[in-house]
């Protein structure tokens, strides 16, 4: 999969595609259906399959820390659409410029004139351009005025809701990560660098290591087994918790999580770590040992799950 990063980037060779556009965020299985449409109209037309996506999210720009949680940081949403196929990944900076460019500049400028669409597949509820005045019909109009077609995606559902990321979303705050994971056709994923905290971990017996969330608001909180991915192929099991640590006032959300039978540094290192199933909510404790304890019995409960798994 080619990634080009900005309209800058988009060059004379990108002209002709077919292509979907949306924010694609967690890659779930709706997803997945609209790709693998694009991958066989792009076959039949003998073109790239484009995805145009946008970094930061359009609601992050517009709502900051009230936009909804994020399910997948854009390296993740990179390797989980290079696995559906995409040929081409055209990564928009979301700038205020480019969301007040008018809608007609959208389509005319950016699809017509720079992507030469031959094929566009969007939701019938997609809007975008200034005022998010440009919708579906206009694309159609649109198309028919400079020669391309436009499809609306079919809704994927499983059981009767459609799959969204508003309802993986939903799941995850609710803990129920297996319906999450039904949702999205693969694991719930929190990635991030290794990094340095207070070291109180080690002195009630649980050395954790601390995942930076970067700014993203996360969709989860609570006590988790987990499993931790490291250089592609090491996998370690633990127990996490995602949280603001309030029995030692924790300022920022981190992710921490200890690992069993494991000493060696994973400080500086990308992981990832997949949140398998939720053991409880965070709560404060009044002392370390009382908290010590309580992490005592999660561990015990996150590999009696995880013994249980492999029996
Ligand atoms: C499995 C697990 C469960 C935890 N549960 C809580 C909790 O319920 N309440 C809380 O305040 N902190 C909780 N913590 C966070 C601890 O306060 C934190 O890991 C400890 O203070 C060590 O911090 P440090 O890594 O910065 O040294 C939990 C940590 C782990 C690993
Ligand atoms: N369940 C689904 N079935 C079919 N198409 C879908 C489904 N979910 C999303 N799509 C389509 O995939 C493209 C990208 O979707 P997008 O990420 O913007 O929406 P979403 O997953 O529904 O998220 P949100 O819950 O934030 O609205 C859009 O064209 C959208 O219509």
């Amino acid at each position: 999969m080619e990634l080009i990063r900005g309209i800058h980037n988009i060059l004379p060779s990108h002209h002709g595609c077919v292509l979907t556009i949306g924010n694609f965020d967690g890659v779930h299985r709706g997803h997945a259906q609209v790709i693998s449409s694009l991958v066989s109209k792009a076959h039949h037309f003998q073109l790239p399959a484009m995805l145009m996506t946008f970094e930061p999210q359009p609601q992050e720009r517009f709502r900051g820390t009230d936009a909804p949680a994020r399910l997948s940081l854009l390296r993740d949403k990179i390797r989980l659409l290079d696995e559906l196929k995409i040929d081409q990944l055209l990564c928009i900076n979301f700038t205020e410029a480019f969301a007040n460019q008018p809608a007609e500049a959208f389509i005319e400028e950016l699809l017509v004139k720079k992507l030469g669409v031959k094929y566009l597949v969007v939701g019938d509820d997609f809007c975008f351009g200034k005022g998010r005045l440009g919708n579906f019909d206009m694309l159609v109009a649109a198309g028919k005025e400079f020669g391309f077609t436009v499809v609306s995606t079919q809704s994927f559902v499983v059981g009767s809701l459609r799959v969204s990321s508003t309802a993986v979303r939903e799941q995850l705050a609710l803990g129920h990560l297996e319906q999450a994971r039904r949702l999205l056709g693969h694991p719930f994923i929190l990635s991030g660098k290794v990094a340095h905290g207070q070291k109180l971990g080690r002195t009630i017996g649980f050395p954790t290591a601390n995942i930076a969330l970067k700014r993203h608001v996360v969709p989860v909180r609570g006590v988790f087994a987990v499993r931790l991915y490291w250089d592609g192929s090491d996998i370690y099991d633990g127990v996490a918790n995602v949280g603001f640590r309030p029995t030692v006032n924790g300022q920022t959300c981190r992710l921490e999580v200890h690992l069993f039978d494991f000493s060696g540094d994973l400080y500086g290192k990308r992981v990832e770590v997949e949140l398998v199933a939720k053991i409880r909510d965070e709560q404060p404790f009044e002392s370390l040992d009382a908290l010590k304890k309580q992490i005592l019995n999660d561990a015990n409960e996150a590999r009696a799950l995880f013994s249980n798994d492999a029996s």
